[in-house]
C-alpha cells in the first residue's frame, strides 16, 4: 500500500504539522505552549477516541496555529508535509488552509500565502511530488473577511493557488451568506470546492453546487441519506473528498461499516481518498487506503479507477494530470 502512487486533495496544512515541528518552532520564536514533550504535544493536537462532533474536532488546531504565525515556520510546515507525503509515495497533493489564521502576528495575507508556496517549491524541488494550494475561508468569519481571502490570493492563481474552499463548523444552509465570496472567486477565475454534507444535511451540498458552483464537495457523506442531494453529485458529476477516519471521529457516519464511499463507487459517482488532518486525526494516506480496501475488499483494478477519476479530480494543469497518468 505504501508504494501504491497516491494523490490527496482533501489535506490541511494546519491540521498536519508534526508534533516535533509544534515545539521546535516554539521555542526558536519564544512561543509559550503546554508542553515541550513530543508524546504530550502529539497527545494534545490528536483528537480524542470519544470526541462526539466536528465543533470538538475543531478545538485541535488552536495549538498548531499558534506556531503558524511566521513566513519561516509556515514555510517549513509546508515543506515538511510534502515531504510526510512523498514518503508514502503521494505524487500531487492540494493543500488548503485558512489565510486568516495566520496573522496574529502581522502578517498580511499575501506573505501568508506566498510562505506558503515557498515551501511547496521547495520539496517540489528536491523530491519527486508536485502540490497546489486550497484558500480555505471559515464559516465562522465575514464576508468580508472571505472577500479579504479572495482578493489577496488572487495573484497567485494558477501560480501556486488553485481553488477556494468554505470550512470550519457546519450549520444548515451556510451556502447563502457566502455567495458573494464565492461568486468573486469564480469571476477570478478560483474552482471551488466546500467542504459540506459532513456535519449537515445533504441540502448544504445541494446548495454548494447549485448555489456556489462547487465543482468538489468535501467529504459529502450525508448525500446517503438524501435522495436529491446524492442525485445533483452524481448527475453533475461533482468529485466527493472522502476522508473516513475523521468522519468516524467527528461523528459524520457512525461506523465504518457502513461507510458509503464503495457505494458510492460502484454506482458511479466519483470518490477520492483523503486524510483530511494528519496530525488531528493521526493517520496518514496509506492508512486510509488500507483501511477502505480491505474492509470492502477492494482490487487494484479498482484502485486504479480511483487514482484516473481523481488525476480528474485535481486543480492542475494538463501537464500535471499527465505526469499523474504515468504512474499507474
Ligand atoms: O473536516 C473538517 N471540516 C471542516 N473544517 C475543517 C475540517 N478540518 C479542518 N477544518 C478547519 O479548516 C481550517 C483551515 O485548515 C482549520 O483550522 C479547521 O478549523
Ligand atoms: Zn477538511
Amino acid at each position: 500500500m505504501r508504494k501504491l502512487p497516491k494523490i490527496e486533495l482533501h489535506c490541511h496544512l494546519d491540521g498536519s504539522v508534526r508534533p516535533q515541528t509544534i515545539i521546535d518552532i516554539a521555542k526558536r520564536e519564544n512561543i509559550e505552549i503546554p508542553s515541550y514533550k513530543e508524546s504530550d504535544i502529539k497527545e494534545l493536537v490528536m483528537v480524542k477516541k470519544d470526541c462526539t462532533s466536528l465543533n470538538e474536532y475543531l478545538e485541535k488546531f488552536d495549538l498548531p496555529n499558534k506556531v503558524m504565525q511566521s513566513k519561516e515556520s509556515l514555510k517549513q510546515i509546508a515543506f515538511e508535509l510534502l515531504e510526510d507525503a512523498q514518503r508514502e509515495n503521494v505524487k500531487y497533493i492540494e493543500v488548503r488552509f485558512a489565510p486568516l489564521l495566520h496573522t496574529n502576528k502581522g502578517l498580511s495575507v499575501e506573505e501568508i500565502i506566498q510562505s506558503v508556496i515557498d515551501g511547496i517549491k521547495e520539496a517540489q524541488n528536491i523530491y519527486d511530488i508536485k502540490g497546489n494550494v486550497i484558500l480555505s475561508c471559515l464559516r465562522t468569519m465575514s464576508v468580508e473577511d472571505g472577500l479579504k481571502v479572495v482578493e489577496a490570493g488572487k495573484k497567485f492563481i494558477n501560480k501556486g493557488v488553485v481553488a477556494i474552499d468554505l470550512a470550519g463548523c457546519e450549520e444548515e444552509r451556510f451556502c447563502n451568506k457566502f455567495k458573494p465570496v464565492i461568486d468573486k472567486a469564480r469571476e477570478y477565475g478560483y474552482n471551488v470546492t466546500i467542504h459540506a454534507g459532513e456535519a449537515a444535511s445533504g441540502q448544504n451540498v445541494i446548495d454548494a453546487i447549485n448555489l456556489l458552483g462547487a465543482k468538489r464537495i468535501g467529504h459529502g457523506v450525508r448525500i446517503k441519506d438524501m435522495k436529491e442531494a446524492y442525485d445533483l453529485v452524481k448527475s453533475n458529476k461533482v468529485y466527493l473528498e472522502m476522508c473516513p477516519t475523521s468522519n468516524i471521529q467527528t461523528k459524520a457516519i457512525d461506523d465504518f461499516n457502513n461507510y458509503p464511499l464503495y457505494d458510492f463507487y460502484k454506482d458511479g459517482i466519483y470518490v477520492t481518498l483523503n486524510t483530511d488532518n494528519r496530525t488531528v486525526s493521526n493517520i496518514d494516506l496509506t492508512n486510509e487506503i488500507d483501511l477502505i480496501f480491505r474492509k470492502f475488499n477492494i482490487n487494484k483494478i479498482e484502485y486504479k479507477n480511483i487514482y484516473l477519476n481523481t488525476v480528474e479530480a485535481t486543480f492542475s494543469d494538463e501537464e500535471t494530470k499527465n505526469w499523474l497518468k504515468s504512474f499507474i
